[in-house]
């Protein structure tokens, strides 16, 4: 076997360990990284940007169906060209991955492996013929679709995201199961497209939605627009041919069969720990197989390894990633010495239409009797009203002891510039006066916000 030396070991080359890697380089150790599957990232290859890509045009054909109130009428057919329309979403996604693939281009040959990773010990680690002895590893190891078992019968009937991104064509039907972020992103952009779309979740959940009149107004404003069962009564899941058969209640209590071409599993993600024998290595594990570890420092018990990005199952999104692969790579760096790192405003956002955001702390964490809810309807906001994005809600919640803007939760439109705005605020701990003290021009859709922040300032008033 070849035998390497680091003082860092790195596993997963994906946002969370590429930061993670070039932080402990940044800090004079010596370090490797090792990427058992396809250079690009999740994000890149599979994730954020081919997603963004398709609802782009989802979007762009579902304005142009909606431009008659305007009175600009489009005479003739809407042809959506699903080869073209996946055509440029594989294009402009390879473009992106492309970037990350030259960064790592640009890595020393000796500061890369390729193969999956092994724990044998706390600092061994094997990779095919390799081992690497590291005094301090980072795992990376990112996410993968948790797909439920039942749906493996299946069989190749059954896709998760990564599949979407490497059809050639559009499909003419699919069931999306999991009305989460990705179900709600892909299904919703599916439909505008033309496909044949039909969404099933459990429980009621819509999006990352806790507050429980923004996603019953997320529900209802979903269900004009496309078949969307939050609390699915599905009765049956097989294959026939080369079709996937449900048979289910549907939303008028009758038990129908209907086939699909796929059944798009949406079902949320697990993190990559199960396969990285970390039970060769002295760390505590929870019931998912993750191991306990700090969130402040990354660090798993008082050992030298640390978890970083979606591995840890704590934050999996992009920015949160990036900030705790970097944070991993220099406590890494500096174990045994660690240091907390500084947590941005939490802030989450799903890209349907309207959009979904949720900033600070989320409404099912508040106490009721503790907050004041200020709330803006955007149906007769100005200038929602003006562009015909006039469907929406936001509830901002805001401490009644100190004023102090505690969170947000929202559906509605320009919702991923409004997270920003209040994410700001959250984190430059503002209250609700001094929120209402900034500039707000008019006319513009954050005048809401405006309405909503007022509404909260007179509820804390009394
Ligand atoms: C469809 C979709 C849309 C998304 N959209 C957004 C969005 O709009 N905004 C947002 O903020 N987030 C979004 N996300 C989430 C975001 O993509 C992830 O949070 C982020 O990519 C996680 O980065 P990571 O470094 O933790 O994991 P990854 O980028 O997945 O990297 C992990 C790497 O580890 C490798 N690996 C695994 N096991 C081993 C092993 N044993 N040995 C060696 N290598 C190994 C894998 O091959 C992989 O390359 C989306 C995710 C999906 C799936
Ligand atoms: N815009 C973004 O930032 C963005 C986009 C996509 C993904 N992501 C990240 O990826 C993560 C994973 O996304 P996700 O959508 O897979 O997970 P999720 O946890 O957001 O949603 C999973 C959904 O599936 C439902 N579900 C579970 N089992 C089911 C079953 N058997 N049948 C039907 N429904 C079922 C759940 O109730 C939930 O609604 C997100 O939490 C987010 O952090 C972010």
């Amino acid at each position: 076997m070849k035998q390497l030396h680091v003082d860092i070991a790195v596993i997963g080359a994906g946002t969370a360990g590429l930061a993670a890697y070039r932080a402990a380089k940044a800090a004079g150790k010596t370090a490797v990284v090792i990427e058992g599957g396809a250079y690009g990232t999740t994000c890149a290859r599979v994730g954020c940007m081919p997603s963004k890509l398709l609802i782009a045009a989802a979007d762009a054909a579902h304005e142009l169906r909606h431009t008659a109130p305007f009175g600009v009428h489009v005479d003739g057919e809407i042809r959506i060209d699903g080869r073209e329309v996946m055509d440029r979403v594989r294009r402009e996604r390879d473009r992106f991955v492309g970037f990350v693939v030259r960064g790592v281009d640009g890595i020393p040959a000796e500061d890369k492996l390729e193969g999956y990773a092994r724990f044998v010990d706390n600092t061994l680690l094997e990779v095919d013929d390799t081992r690497v002895h590291a005094s301090r590893v980072v795992i990376a190891t990112g996410s993968s679709p948790a797909i439920p078992s039942p749906f493996k019968a299946l069989g190749d009937r059954l896709i998760v995201n990564d599949d979407v991104f490497s059809w050639e064509a559009l499909p003419e039907s699919v069931a999306v199961f999991g009305p989460g972020v990705i179900g709600l992103e892909l299904g919703q952009a599916l439909s505008r497209l033309g496909v044949r779309v039909k969404v099933f979740g459990v429980r009621g959940g819509v999006g990352p939605l806790s507050d429980p009149a923004i996603r019953d107004y997320a529900r209802i404003a979903f269900q004009q627009e496309f078949y969307l069962a939050p609390d699915a009564d599905v009765k049956e899941m097989r294959r026939d041919g080369n079709k996937a058969v449900l048979r289910f209640v549907d939303l008028n209590g009758e038990e129908v069969t209907e086939s699909f071409d796929y059944v798009l599993a949406a079902t949320g993600r697990s993190p990559n720990v199960q396969n990285l024998g970390l039970e060769n290595t002295s760390l505590t594990r929870d019931a998912r197989g993750v191991p306990l570890f700090d969130p402040d420092t990354l660090q798993c018990g008082k050992s030298p390894i640390f978890i970083a990005g979606d591995a840890n199952n704590v934050l999996p999104l992009l920015h949160e990633a990036a900030d705790e692969g970097k944070a991993a790579g220099e406590n890494a760096a500096r174990y045994p010495k660690v240091l907390p790192l500084n947590r941005r405003a939490p802030i989450a956002v799903v890209f349907s239409d309207p959009q979904i955001m949720m900033v600070g702390q989320r409404f099912a964490d508040l106490n009721a009797n503790e907050i004041a809810v200020g709330e803006v309807s955007f149906e007769d906001q100005g200038r929602s009203r003006v562009m015909l994005k006039n469907r929406g809600l936001l509830h901002v919640y805001a401490d009644k002891a100190t004023g102090r803007f505690l969170g947000a939760e929202m559906i509605g439109p320009r919702a991923e510039h409004i997270a920003h705005l209040l994410a700001w605020s959250y984190q430059s701990q503002l209250s609700i006066d001094a929120m209402l003290a900034m500039p707000f021009y008019h006319p513009v859709v954050e005048e809401g916000l405006r309405t909503a922040l007022r509404d909260a300032a007179a509820k804390l008033a009394v």
